[in-house]
């Protein structure tokens, strides 16, 4: 272990991110009714620009009309490359309510551009007095994005969680394909007769789980468009966690309950993370740093492993 100590992120459930266009507030109250942790409002890529002044409007409306609950209240604002973006952040940190917890910025490519939208937020809160210190999550979707994601996740105090971006990845990175995350027909190993599909998408996902846990950060898994495939959206999720992602997004209502399912330890995983925890305490009781259990090594690493997923259950519990 590194002299530094590797910072904790943000204590709170995140397994999914529930996400719907600014420009039809008619859903709002159904977010706010669904079981997902973070809800994010969207003015960026599902909102037409001829809707870009309406959906603010409509979003900073809500922020302090709807009932949220508990959910963790993020706004996605556009990208930095456009016209857009300033007046997303002065507009939402000038008139939204308090309620607000997040802003996410889409498209980063280096830790400037966090740095720029610090700035103005900052000075905002400040003008205007704003008691709660506004924090951020970025989108990892393009060849600069992957490139700068240890400096992206080390840019800024304000950021809690980035996800990867599967679409606009795959067009930054001119990948052959239209579908958003999941299995990609074509990337393959041919061995004999027998097709081998392996995962474009994990070199992504480990890059970014690495510059998050380095910088205590939540590294997020984001959509899969296919709302109608359960089963490979399971599968996305499952390889996710099983890489150290804490959730992913929902782009429609039924992927909440399969992101939640994934995301949440099993009553198993707990009970067995307990029991190891448990046989390391005899262990050392006996002077011991490793044992066995149910046939196979444990020691003090896997105290660690085991902790990760008693926390995890914790939180949600506590949530
Ligand atoms: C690549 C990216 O950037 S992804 C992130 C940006 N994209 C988005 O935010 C898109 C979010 N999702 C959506 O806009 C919509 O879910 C769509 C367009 C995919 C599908 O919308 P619909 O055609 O209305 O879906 P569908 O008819 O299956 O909806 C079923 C019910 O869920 C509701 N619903 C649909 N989407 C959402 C949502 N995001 N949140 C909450 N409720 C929703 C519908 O209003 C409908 O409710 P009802 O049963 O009371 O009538
Ligand atoms: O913004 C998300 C993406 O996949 O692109
Ligand atoms: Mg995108």
């Amino acid at each position: 272990m590194s002299f530094r100590i590797q910072p904790a992120a943000p204590a709170r459930p995140n397994r999914c991110q529930l996400f719907g266009p600014g420009s039809r507030p008619a859903i709002f109250e159904k977010m706010a009714a669904s079981s997902a942790d973070v809800i994010n409002l969207d003015l960026e890529d599902s909102v037409a620009p001829s809707d870009k002044d309406s959906a603010r409007a409509n979003v900073i409306e809500a922020i302090g009309s709807v009932d949220w609950g508990n959910k963790y209240i993020s706004v996605r604002i556009n990208g930095l490359d456009t016209p857009y973006w300033y007046r997303d952040v002065v507009d939402l940190l000038e008139q939204a309510d308090e309620r607000l917890d997040q802003i996410m910025i889409p498209k980063v490519g280096c830790a400037e551009d966090i740095y720029a939208v610090d700035a103005l937020v900052t000075a905002i809160e400040a003008a205007k007095g704003r008691k709660k210190k506004i924090s951020f999550e970025v989108i990892i979707e393009s060849a600069a994005g992957i490139a700068h994601a240890e400096e992206i996740a080390a840019a800024s105090p304000r950021l809690q969680a980035m996800s990867l971006g599967a679409a606009d990845f795959a067009a930054s990175m001119g990948m052959q394909t239209t579908g958003i995350g999941g299995t990609q027909e074509n990337y393959y190993m041919q061995v004999g007769e027998n097709r081998h599909w392996s995962d474009p998408w994990h070199w992504a996902q480990a890059k970014i789980v690495a510059a998050c846990r380095t910088h205590g950060v939540l590294p997020v898994d984001g959509p899969f468009g296919d709302f109608s495939d359960d089963d490979g959206f399971i599968a996305q999720a499952r390889r996710s966690a099983t890489l150290g992602m804490v959730g992913k997004w929902a782009i429609h209502p039924k992927q909440i309950a399969l992101a939640n399912d994934v995301f949440t330890p099993s009553e198993e995983a707990v009970a067995e993370a307990r029991e190891i925890l448990a046989a390391m305490e005899d262990a050392k009781a006996k002077g011991e740093g490793a044992t066995v259990y149910k046939g196979r090594l444990v020691d003090i690493a896997s105290i660690k492993q085991a902790e990760v997923i008693v926390a995890q259950a914790e939180l949600i519990t506590a949530s």
